[in-house]
């Protein structure tokens, strides 16, 4: 690792990330979830099932290194839900500011690739992110095939984490809201198989609860 310009830049930089272990994700903390994860805690999931992705289409280490930077901003702004109400815009500008706050901190190279693997994340079109396409961003504008799998690893790996939540407070079904706005975005064959089994698991247990004495 080299350090930034600065010499401390690294380990500012590293010690801004390290708050992403103390963002709970918003999602969780809205319904209530008695411990929810952290930013962190879901990159690292997704990351790692970019990781174990058989598609030899997809440029895999770049699927892995979009996951663990997608949400890096959120160490600055904090993890803003569909809830919270504030426009894609502005939720744009505020990670733009944040993710140039970061980088800054950084060698010119490693500058460049941490925020160009980050600002194909915007949905939706935006001119400006029609230009920066041009120049092959990635995440936040959603421009290649990995920025879309990563799209929707995000929301599967979401879901997983709801599951998993219903399965700890043994509350099926409870948080049915998080499948209901995720229907119909996953079209990745990988994804759709294991959002398959997610919800043959869950609705196994959705049964089981309704009919006890099944
Ligand atoms: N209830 C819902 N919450 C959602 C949905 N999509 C995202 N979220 C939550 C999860 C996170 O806490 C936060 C932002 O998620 P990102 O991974 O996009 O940063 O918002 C949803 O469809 N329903
Ligand atoms: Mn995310």
């Amino acid at each position: 690792m080299a350090a930034g310009g600065s010499g401390g830049g690294l380990l500012a930089f590293l010690r801004l990330l390290g708050q992403l272990k103390r963002v709970p994700r918003t999602g969780w903390v809205y319904r209530n979830v008695a411990k929810p994860e952290s930013v962190s805690d879901h990159m690292y999931r997704m990351a790692v099932m970019a990781l174990v992705s058989e598609d030899k289409n997809l440029n895999k280490d770049r699927c892995i290194r979009l996951a663990l930077v997608h949400d890096m901003a959120e160490c600055i702004v904090g993890d803003i839900a569909p809830a919270d109400n504030i426009s894609k815009e502005e939720k744009h500008r505020r990670e733009e500011a944040a993710m140039k706050q970061l980088t800054q901190l950084l060698s010119e190279d490693l500058k460049k690739e941490i925020y160009e693997l980050w600002e194909n994340k915007i949905t939706g079109v935006i001119l400006k992110a029609r230009l920066w396409c041009l120049k092959n961003q990635e995440y936040e504008n959603q421009c290649t095939a990995e920025a879309k799998f990563v799209k929707q690893l995000d929301q599967c790996e979401m879901i997983l984490q709801a599951f998993e939540y219903e399965e700890l407070e043994n509350t099926p079904g409870r948080l049915q809201d998080f499948y209901d706005s995720t229907a119909g975005k996953f079209v990745h064959p990988e994804i759709l198989q294991l959002v398959s089994l997610i919800n043959t698991e869950r609705n196994k247990k959705t049964a089981t609860t309704c009919h006890p004495h099944s």
